[in-house]
Parts: structure tokens; C-alpha cells; sequence
């Protein structure tokens, strides 16, 4: 492998002119091939409450331009152990979930490769369908980690199948999750029934919720989280609602109650050394957003998720 093309450098060019891509990092097009490669999903057809998660992929990349390249709570340098690189968005239609579903699904296999790992950025909840679709063709029945103040795992909105408040139950009947191994964190906020948690059990996830942050320490928590999803292969699907609206209110569905930046990114690193096989960003909607508040820790998530992935051929 040749020496990574890292980001653009700081120190040279200022960081708030030129190319927008995430973190300042070459586009796809212009390195020889990729460790990870980085895509938006601007698509929000999905969404139950406040739109406007199809502009979240731009609004996360502007946010990144102040990420630099040495990670000091990792003592790591993502982007010079591994060739990342951004790869733009794809053109989904908004008007057909089903058919955006489909697309995405293909663009997702064909970007993956032989082996390299998606970093997706959304776009809503119900776009976390077709990346798991194609994480099971690679890698059979998936744990799952999710985070989120929701469940996800609802039937049905107006008879609608396809939403960002059911991604995760269609994905389970569909076989792709494993049973085993799959976790909410960051629950919080009213059901629509008692039952809802029974469901979400039954589908194969165990939970995390958000006001046990408050009373268990961290590492206890993270080693809960360690446990349940052992040496399988990891898919990490983060909702930025998981964030309490104080550090992140730009998005949809916000709910009262919810983890510090603090906690997440702490979380995110507890996850070193797991077989994280991919992940995706989602619900960011810029409009609800105030100074990059949501935007910025968005960006931090990605950086720490493109720190804890494990270095493999591509
Ligand atoms: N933000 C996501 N993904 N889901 C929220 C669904 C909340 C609801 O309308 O019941
Ligand atoms: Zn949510
Ligand atoms: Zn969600």
C-alpha cells in the first residue's frame, strides 16, 4: 500500500476555504483505491416528525474542517494508518422510498468492494435497511449496535413498511440481525405501549438506556456493551438523537434526557479492538441545527468510528 493521502493540510490551507469533503480528505476519485470510504445518503422520505435529514451529509462534512489528524484519546492517527476517503453522495429518489431503498442498497455493495468498510452518512433512519442488507451478504446475521433515543423497531406508520422509525424491525424479520449479539444504547422517552420493549427484545436486541448513564459508571457500561457483541462482526448504526437536544438539537425526533458528547465518544472508543465491520451517521437536519452544534459532534462520532475500525486489507 502506498502512504495514505491524508487531509488537507491546515497549516498551509486555510480550513475554511476550498473542497468540501469530510475531514479535508481526498475524494475517492482522486486516490487509487481505499481502506474506508466515506458516502452521504441525502435522502429523508422516511421521517415521521421534522424533515430535513436529506441535508445531513453536506452539513456534517462543513462541520468537519477543524478535525486535525492525531487523535490524543486514542493516540492514534486515522487517516495515516489507513487510506480514507470521501465518496460523495448518492442520487436517490425522494419521491419512492422503495426504489431509494434499492439504490441505495446497490451503491452501498458496490462501494463496499471486496472488502472495504462504508461509512455512511445519512440521510434518515430507514437508509440503516439496506446497508444491513448488504453487511449480511458479506457477513451473514449481523450484530447490531445501535444508538438511539428510539427503538427503530416499530411495525408500521400509516400501514407504511418502510420508515425511519422501522428500520430495524424489517431488517430482523428479514434474518439479517444476530439475535445474539444486537444492542440498543441510549434509549429514552415515551412508547407508544409497554409492549414496544417486549417487541424490541423479541426481535433481538438487548438495551442500554439512557438514564442508566446517570447511574452506572461508564466503564461498567462499556463492558456491557463488550459483552454483548463479543467477536462477531459489528455494524454501528448511530442515531445523533441519541445525544441529548442540548448538544445536538438539529435533528427530527428529538427527545429530552439524552447522553453528553462526552458519553458517546467515550462509548465510541470502548469499542477498540471489536470487528466493527461498518457504520452510519444519521438523522442530522441542519435546519433544526444552531452554530454546527449538531453538525460538529457528528463529525467527531465519524472521526471516532474511523479511529476504532480495525485495519484490513482491501
Ligand atoms: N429518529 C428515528 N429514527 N425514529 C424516530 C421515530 C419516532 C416516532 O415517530 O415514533
Ligand atoms: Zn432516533
Ligand atoms: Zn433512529
Amino acid at each position: 500500500m502506498n502512504d495514505p493521502i491524508g487531509p488537507v493540510d491546515a497549516t498551509r490551507v486555510p480550513r475554511y476555504g476550498g473542497d468540501t469533503t469530510f475531514a479535508r480528505l481526498p475524494r475517492l476519485a482522486d486516490v487509487a483505491d481505499a481502506d474506508a470510504v466515506l458516502w452521504g445518503v441525502p435522502f429523508d422520505t422516511g421521517v415521521s416528525y421534522r424533515p430535513g435529514a436529506r441535508f445531513g451529509p453536506n452539513h456534517v462534512r462543513q462541520s468537519s474542517r477543524l478535525l486535525r489528524p492525531y487523535n490524543p484519546a486514542m493516540d492514534a492517527e486515522p487517516f495515516a494508518v489507513r487510506q480514507v476517503a470521501d465518496a460523495g453522495d448518492v442520487g436517490v429518489n425522494p419521491f419512492d422510498i422503495t426504489e431509494a431503498i434499492d439504490t441505495i442498497e446497490a451503491s452501498a455493495r458496490e462501494l463496499s468492494g471486496t472488502g472495504r468498510s462504508l461509512i455512511t452518512i445519512g440521510g434518515d433512519h430507514t437508509i440503516a435497511l439496506p446497508l444491513l442488507r448488504v453487511q449480511h451478504e458479506r457477513h451473514g446475521p449481523i450484530a447490531v449496535l445501535h444508538f438511539d433515543a428510539h427503538l427503530d423497531t416499530w411495525d408500521t406508520y400509516f400501514g407504511a413498511p418502510y420508515t425511519h422509525g422501522t428500520p430495524f424491525r424489517r431488517a430482523s424479520e428479514e434474518g439479517l440481525i444476530d439475535f445474539q449479539h444486537s444492542m440498543h444504547v441510549g434509549l429514552r422517552g415515551p412508547l407508544y405501549s409497554k409492549l414496544d420493549l417486549d417487541e424490541s427484545e423479541r426481535l433481538g436486541f438487548a438495551a442500554v438506556h439512557s438514564r442508566e448513564f446517570a447511574r452506572t459508571p461508564l466503564d461498567t457500561l462499556i463492558d456491557r456493551i463488550r459483552t454483548r457483541l463479543g467477536s462477531r462482526p459489528v455494524y454501528v448504526s448511530i442515531d445523533i438523537d441519541v445525544l441529548d437536544p442540548a448538544f445536538a438539537p438539529g435533528t427530527g425526533t428529538p427527545e429530552a434526557g439524552g447522553l453528553s458528547s462526552r458519553e458517546l465518544l467515550e462509548v465510541l472508543r470502548g469499542l477498540d479492538g471489536l470487528n466493527v465491520v461498518g457504520c452510519d451517521l444519521v438523522e442530522v437536519s441542519p435546519a433544526y441545527d444552531h452554530a454546527e452544534l449538531t453538525g460538529i459532534a457528528a463529525a467527531h462520532v465519524l472521526y471516532e468510528m474511523l479511529t476504532v475500525l480495525p485495519l484490513g486489507g482491501r
